[in-house]
């Protein structure tokens, strides 16, 4: 990074977490730039929530470094304001009503902003004397959204925010998701297994599969940088050097390289954002199947 570059988001060296035995992140190195909307997309026990655990102070590295806005997260309080989480399951306060958790919010965070929270909550249909308990799983999912982004951090956290959602309620909270990113100038980091989702919102992806980090970058240049091929039988060996073969799949060769289609010695075909990720899921999972025979 260069002297003068704003602040990235996220910065990993060697980021390493073990739980006993369980290494749940190996050796992560990763640079997000400041102001993105991070998507992390991974298959079950991929290290995602980890990431976001650590990434919010809530767990410590074993070895490796991480710092977020800069800072080693959760080094103190102000550090802590400066980053809303919505763990797995927006976990909300079953007896408390909408107006205790707005209440509680503003109690615990010195740059509450009580204008924010009300106008939101109104908008998104709640009653503040409604009991947290008996909210839909879509309502407690805005409740825990509007109480995240009322501490106006400069980066939202988010874990599978919207999984329990049906479809329209889901597309709802991901646009309320983006009104606040907007409104409050923050970076914002989802892990997601609805890649439609990651498609709509993040300018950003990191596909992190057996602890370890597959591919990252901004969508846009992923999707640039991988083809599909139209490789005969036989033939990969004629792939020029600088292409790095993905993932070989009945309907083609899925490859990475920076050279233009038309430098591709076979017809090359663009591909989705969730073909991009398949195929490194897939080929790590290929790959740990394979070490686990040795
Ligand atoms: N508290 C814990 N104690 C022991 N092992 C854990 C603990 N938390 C997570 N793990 C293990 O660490 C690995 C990564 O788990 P993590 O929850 O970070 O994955 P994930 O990608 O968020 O999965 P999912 O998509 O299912 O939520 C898994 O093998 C999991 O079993």
């Amino acid at each position: 990074m260069s002297h003068g570059d704003p602040i990235p988001v996220l910065h990993a060296e060697g980021l390493t977490k073990r739980y006993g035995r369980r290494e749940a992140l190996s050796g992560v190195d990763l640079h997000v730039p400041s102001g993105r909307v991070v998507g992390l997309v991974g298959p079950n026990g991929a290290g995602k929530s980890t990431l976001l655990n650590l990434a919010c102070g809530l767990l410590e590295p074993t070895s490796g470094s991480l710092r977020v806005l800069g800072s080693r997260p959760g080094a103190n309080a102000a550090r802590l304001a400066r980053v809303g989480f919505v763990a797995q399951n927006t976990p909300v306060y079953p007896s408390f009503s909408v107006a205790d958790h707005l209440r509680m919010g503003a109690r615990l965070n010195p740059s509450w902003d009580g204008d924010l929270a009300e106008r939101r909550i109104a908008q998104v249909g709640l009653k503040p004397e409604q009991k947290a308990g008996r909210l839909s799983g879509g309502q407690r999912a805005q409740l825990a959204l509007t109480v995240a982004a009322a501490k106006r951090p400069e980066l939202l956290i988010f874990d599978e925010p919207a999984a329990a959602l049906d479809p329209l309620a889901r597309q709802g909270f991901m646009a309320n998701l983006m009104e606040f990113v907007t409104e409050l100038g923050a970076g914002a980091v989802l892990s997601s297994h609805l890649l439609g989702d990651i498609e709509q919102v993040c300018d950003h992806l990191v596909v992190l599969c057996g602890a370890r980090v597959q591919v990252a970058g901004e969508v846009r240049d992923l999707l640039a940088g991988h083809h599909r091929l139209a490789v005969p039988g036989g033939e990969l060996g004629r792939l020029p050097a600088g292409v790095e073969v993905v993932r070989t799949e009945p309907r083609g060769t899925i490859v990475r390289t920076d050279l233009p289609a038309s430098r591709l010695p076979f017809p090359a075909e663009p591909v989705t954002l969730e073909e991009l990720v398949l195929g490194y899921m897939s080929r790590a999972d290929g790959a740990q199947a394979v070490g686990a025979t040795r």
